[in-house]
């Protein structure tokens, strides 16, 4: 398998992938939508698809074969995935409209007239939106909950895939070997807009634990707000070249360049995000772009890596796998929430990451076609 496909889809905004299956291939879509983005992942047939203009992967292949019926199940061929701002749900209705993606395709002919207008779908816009799809694309949106999605959707993928988790440490990437035997408990953190906590003990066996509402929305809100830019990946990248420690208040800043060692706390530590534009007589417009972003991002990756690591010592789980789109494979986000549980945890938790971070709930609703057996087996 290619590269990360988080990143593969930074680089489709548009959501539109580079090579794109007919709808005769296509054979099953489901949608996920959030707060914030709507993903969709979608199978075609085609051994030959996914294969972009330079002969590189441009989507995942599962390659479940047929069984002995020579049926196919649902999750065999090649996997697409694509995102879309809620926002800007005509453009995603579009794209499933030009592609076709919500008629399946000639390995569905013996699918029943109506099992064919459904599409599985999860994320709170599966009910604020269900009108719309019926209305414009003429189908119903079999809705499956987002909970049990996020959770299907990431056991699959530490089941089946590899490489899927990493650790991110120093700077480095290090992929994980998923021990199949002892996986469970373990915490499952999905950063989207909010934030959801969900102690994960087996397959369908799991209780979301908490959340917050201080997660990809507040940084993209908060963020667009303060520094007037005009989409989250140039609040990212601004993020790359600030320094926090303009306007974060640092120990050191309160106890004269010193360490609080008898707390633990080292002179370059955050005492108070954002706390330094209290004491100066500053404007907003006085602080650069890139430093306000690099503040923000570190508070809301150093507060969800602190409330994952104290759900997780609240139930004994050493595994934390973060998720959500929030994490889009940042180097600085994933560096804070590792270095936060590392500190909380005093090295006894770890953060891991995932490849297909953004789409485990969207994933979870493409595979619930397999286990609600809507329409289960294709014919070949
Ligand atoms: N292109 C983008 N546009 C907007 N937000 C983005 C983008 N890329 C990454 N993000 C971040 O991802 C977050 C959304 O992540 P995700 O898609 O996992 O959640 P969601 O499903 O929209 O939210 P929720 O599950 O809370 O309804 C945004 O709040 C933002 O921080
Ligand atoms: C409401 C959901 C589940 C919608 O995806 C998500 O945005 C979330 O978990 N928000 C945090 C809500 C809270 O627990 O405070």
């Amino acid at each position: 398998m290619e590269g990360a496909l988080q990143r593969q889809s930074e680089e489709r905004d548009s959501g539109i992938m580079t090579t794109q299956p007919s709808a005769d291939e296509v054979s099953h879509l489901a949608v996920d939508i959030g707060g914030s983005l709507i993903k969709l992942v979608y199978s075609s047939i085609d051994p030959n698809d996914g294969l972009d203009d330079k002969g590189k992967k441009s989507s995942e292949e599962f390659s479940r074969v047929p069984n002995d019926n020579n049926d196919y199940p649902v999750l065999c061929g090649r996997l697409h995935f694509a995102k879309f701002e809620t926002s800007k749900i005509n453009d995603c209705l579009e794209f499933i409209s030009s592609k076709q993606l919500h008629r399946r395709g000639r390995w569905h002919h013996e699918a029943s007239g109506q099992d064919k207008d459904i599409i599985k779908a999860t994320g709170g816009g599966a009910y604020r939106f269900a009108d719309l799809f019926k209305e414009k694309l003429g189908v119903s949106l079999d809705k499956v909950d987002e909970m049990d999605c996020l959770v299907s959707g990431v056991n699959f993928l530490l089941n089946a895939v590899h490489p899927e988790a990493f650790t991110y440490i120093d700077g480095r990437e290090e992929y994980v070997q998923i021990d199949h035997n002892d996986l469970y408990p373990y915490l499952l953190v999905n950063i989207g807009s909010g934030v959801s906590m969900i102690k994960v003990d087996g397959d369908g066996k799991f209780e979301r634990v908490s959340g917050t509402s201080i997660g990809g929305g507040t940084f993209w809100g908060l963020g667009r707000l303060l520094t007037k830019c005009k989409s989250f990946d140039e609040l990212l990248e601004m993020s790359h070249n600030g320094n926090n420690r303009v306007i974060d208040m640092l120990v050191g800043d309160i106890y004269g360049g010193m360490d609080y060692t008898k707390i633990g706390l080292t002179s370059t530590a955050i005492a108070s995000s954002f706390g330094k534009a209290v004491s100066e007589n500053k404007e907003l417009g006085d602080y650069s772009p890139e430093d306000i972003s690099r503040s923000l991002l570190r508070m809301i990756s150093n507060n969800v890596g602190q409330i994952s690591y104290l759900n997780a010592l609240r139930f004994g789980l050493k595994r934390i796998f973060f998720g959500g789109f929030f994490i889009r494979g940042h180097a600085y986000t994933m560096d804070t929430i590792s270095v936060a549980v590392h500190f909380w945890s005093k090295g006894e938790a770890k953060a891991m990451f995932l490849k297909h971070e953004g789409f485990l709930g969207a994933l979870g609703a493409f595979m619930s076609y397999e286990t609600h057996g809507l329409d289960g087996k294709i014919t070949a």
